[in-house]
C-alpha cells in the first residue's frame, strides 16, 4: 500500500464482549486523513465502548488497530492511549477548573520546550477564536467558549486521530450549529481524522463526509449520507432518519399490488410478505376532482383515495396524516408551509416510485 493510500486510522474486526453481550461484533472501518466519519446509533449500541478501545483506555477482545499504518492495538500489542497519537473529546469535555486556558490548551505539551509550546497555545487560541482568553479560568467561561478551549487543547499536540464522543451535546441549540461547523472547519484543516460518536441523525448528516450506522455492535450500512438517507439497507435504517410510511403487500411473480398499483418487487420470492417504504416529504398530494383522481404515471403509479385523519402546522411543514380508502393504511405526508386539511376531507395520494424502497416484511 502506498503512502498517500494508508488510513489515518484502520480498525479491523474488532469485537468486545461484556460477560455474555457482544457489545462490540467484528467491527471494521478505516478513515483517511482529513475526513470525519460519523458512528451513529442508538443509545447502547456499542458506539461509546468502541471509542474507548481505539482510544486505548478499553481493551478489545478481538481486532487490530493502526494509526498511520502503526499497530497500536492487537492481541499481542497494546500502545498506552497517550502514544497513540489520539485526540479526546467528550460530552463532559470537563477542563481542569485550577489551570488557566492557557494552562489547559498547553496541557499535553509538556515535552515541548517553553516557547514553542507557548506559540502553539497562542496560535491555537487565535484558531478557535479566543485571542486574550489565556488568563481566564474555566469558571469564567461560558459553555461555548469552553468548548472551543477543549478543541484547542485536545489539538495541541497535532493528534492524527480525533475521536469525539457526543462532543456538542451540552451545547445549547442555538450555539451548537455554528460551534460544529467551525470545530469542522478546524479538524479539515489540520488534517486530522475524525472518529466522531452521535445518536442523532442531523448532527451525522451535517458533519460527516461517512456514516457507519451501527446496531446490536455492527456497523449495519456505511456511507456518504446521501448515499445512506436514498438508499438505506433496511427499514430500520430508513427509520433512523425520519418517520416512514410502510405499505405492506405480497410480491407474486416478482410484482406486488397496492392501492398505488403495482410495484416491481424484483428478488422477493413468490408469496413473500415484502414492505413498501417511504419518507413523508415524498409523498404526493393532489386534490379530489370530483371523485377522479389523476391519471396514473409511471413516475408516480396510480393515486390511492385518503381521508384526512389529522394535520397540524409544525413551523417549517405540516403534517397530514391519512387513512386509504382502499385498505385502512395510515399514511403520513410532510407539505412545506402550511397546509392543514380537515379531518374528513378526501384527497388523493401519489408516491414517487424512485423514492421508495422495497425491503422484505419483518418477522
Ligand atoms: N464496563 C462495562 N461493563 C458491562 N457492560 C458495559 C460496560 N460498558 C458498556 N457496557 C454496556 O455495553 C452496551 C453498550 O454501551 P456503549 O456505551 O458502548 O453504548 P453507546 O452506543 O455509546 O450508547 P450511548 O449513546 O447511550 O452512550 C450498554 O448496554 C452498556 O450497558
Amino acid at each position: 500500500m502506498t503512502e498517500a493510500a494508508t488510513p489515518r486510522l484502520e480498525v479491523a474486526g474488532l469485537s468486545r464482549r461484556f460477560g455474555a453481550r457482544a457489545v462490540v461484533a467484528d467491527l471494521s472501518l478505516a478513515i483517511a486523513a482529513g475526513q470525519v466519519t460519523c458512528l451513529l446509533g442508538p443509545s447502547g449500541c456499542g458506539k461509546s465502548t468502541t471509542l474507548r478501545i481505539i482510544a486505548g483506555v478499553d481493551r478489545p477482545d478481538a481486532g487490530t488497530i493502526r494509526i498511520d499504518g502503526r499497530v497500536v492495538c492487537d492481541d499481542r500489542v497494546a500502545v498506552p492511549p497517550e502514544r497513540r497519537s489520539v485526540g479526546l473529546m467528550f460530552q463532559d469535555f470537563a477542563l481542569f477548573p485550577h489551570l488557566t486556558v492557557a494552562g489547559n490548551v498547553g496541557f499535553g505539551l509538556a515535552g515541548m520546550d517553553r516557547q514553542t509550546a507557548a506559540a502553539r497555545v497562542g496560535e491555537l487560541l487565535e484558531r478557535v477564536n479566543l485571542p486574550g482568553f489565556a488568563a481566564k479560568y474555566p469558571h469564567e467561561l461560558s459553555g461555548g467558549e469552553q468548548q472551543r478551549v477543549a478543541l484547542a487543547r485536545a489539538l495541541a499536540p497535532r493528534p492524527r486521530v480525533m475521536l469525539m464522543d457526543e462532543p456538542f451535546s451540552g451545547l445549547d441549540n442555538r450555539l451548537r450549529d455554528g460551534i460544529r461547523d467551525s470545530t469542522l472547519d478546524l479538524l479539515k484543516e489540520t488534517g486530522t481524522a475524525v472518529l466522531l460518536v452521535t445518536h442523532e441523525p442531523d448532527e451525522a448528516m451535517r458533519m460527516a463526509d461517512e456514516i457507519a450506522l451501527m446496531r446490536d455492535g455492527r456497523i449495519v450500512q456505511q456511507g456518504a449520507p446521501y448515499n445512506i438517507y436514498n438508499a438505506p439497507a433496511d427499514r430500520a435504517a430508513a427509520a433512523f432518519f425520519s418517520d416512514i410510511n410502510v405499505i405492506r403487500g405480497i410480491s407474486r411473480g416478482a410484482l406486488t399490488e397496492t392501492p398505488f398499483g403495482v410495484f416491481l418487487t424484483p428478488g422477493h420470492a413468490d408469496g413473500a410478505a415484502v414492505e413498501i417504504v417511504i419518507r413523508p416529504q415524498h409523498l404526493k398530494i393532489e386534490l379530489d376532482r370530483n371523485g377522479r383522481g389523476p391519471s396514473p404515471d409511471t413516475r408516480n403509479g396510480a393515486a390511492a383515495r385518503g381521508i384526512v385523519t389529522r394535520a397540524r402546522f409544525l413551523g417549517r411543514e405540516s403534517l397530514v396524516e391519512f387513512r386509504l380508502e382502499a385498505d385502512g393504511t395510515r399514511l403520513t405526508a410532510a407539505v412545506p408551509g402550511v397546509f392543514l386539511p380537515r379531518a374528513g376531507a378526501a384527497l388523493w395520494l401519489m408516491i414517487r416510485r424512485d423514492r421508495c424502497f422495497v425491503f422484505p416484511a419483518r418477522p
